[in-house]
């Protein structure tokens, strides 16, 4: 049995203590490799003149190799616009978006498109699954439109470690929230992508199924050495991360190693106050 499905329903409460040793165990990650994304004061603004929004105001942030990383602010901080852009979603009006060693910026669509299917992963809310797909096409579909053939013992490996072997076979429709977000987390860990990004991950589902479905990605950390970005609104989602990020306005106004639901309540709280 592995470590993902001995967690699988377990639906436990995060404590101090374990999060204590969850440090234990993560410490030296990040530290050993460089970036896997950087940005280099990334300026977004949307509209012009009377219209203009200011998303995103000067940011430079590392995201380091097996690492996880979540981003945090209020509604409106550009979160999401943070992860658009170091995904290359969107384009910066300025600064740079570097993936290992490529400078993303000024790509062609037609480029960016395949950086994207080839060497990033992605996690939505809303699971974006094919319902006319069973769960391991829809795993396979992106290498699939790569024209690149599925390492079958990797889709085994990553099926059984998401605890989905019983259940790939089936439609979206015939899984549970929490069943079709293992099959995106299979699609986004398949192509063995240098950066996973994940955007409120959790938030369509119940909190026992979302800290399933956050362990999940914290193991693709620890065991797969996987990089992961979540954008989250949630303390208990971000405490699983090494590091987060809190964004205001646009901005980078402090950020958190090795945090708890504890310490990030509390910096949640001083920045608000701070406004
Ligand atoms: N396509 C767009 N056109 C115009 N303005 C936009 C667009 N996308 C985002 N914005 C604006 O940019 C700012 C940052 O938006 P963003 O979605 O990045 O914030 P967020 O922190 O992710 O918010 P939330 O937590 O509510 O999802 C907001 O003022 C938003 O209204």
């Amino acid at each position: 049995m592995t470590g993902f499905q001995r967690e699988k329903g377990s639906g436990r409460m995060r404590t101090e203590q374990g999060d204590m040793e969850r440090r234990e165990l993560r410490e030296p990650a990040g530290e050993r490799h460089g970036p896997v994304v950087r940005l280099e004061q990334v300026w977004k603004t949307y509209g012009a003149g009377e219209s203009e929004v200011r998303a995103l105001a000067g940011v430079s942030v590392d995201f380091p190799a097996a690492s996880f990383t979540a981003i945090m602010g209020p509604s409106g901080s550009g979160k999401t616009t943070l992860l658009q852009c170091a995904a290359g979603l969107a384009e910066p009006t300025r600064g740079r978006v570097v993936l290992g060693d490529t400078d993303i910026g000024g790509m062609r669509e037609r480029e960016l498109a395949l950086i994207r299917r080839e060497r990033m992963g992605f996690v939505f809310q809303s699971f974006n699954l094919l319902p006319a797909l069973s769960g391991r096409e829809n795993v396979v579909l992106p290498l699939r439109l790569a024209g690149r053939k599925a390492d079958a013992r990797w889709l085994d490996t990553i099926i059984r470690r998401t605890g989905m072997s019983d259940h790939i076979d089936r439609f979206p429709h015939q899984l549970s929230g929490g069943q079709q977000q293992r099959v995106a987390i299979c699609r986004a860990l398949m192509a063995r992508p240098e950066v996973v990004f994940a955007d409120e991950p959790t938030g369509a589902l119940d909190s026992a199924t979302g800290e399933e479905i956050l362990g999940l990605l914290r193991r693709s950390v620890d065991e797969l050495e996987q990089t992961v970005v979540m954008v989250t609104h949630e303390p208990t989602a971000a405490a699983h991360a090494d590091q987060v990020l809190f964004l205001r306005d646009g901005a980078i106004v402090g950020s958190l190693r090795l945090p708890t639901v504890a310490t990030i309540t509390h910096r949640l709280a001083e920045l608000s106050g701070a406004r």
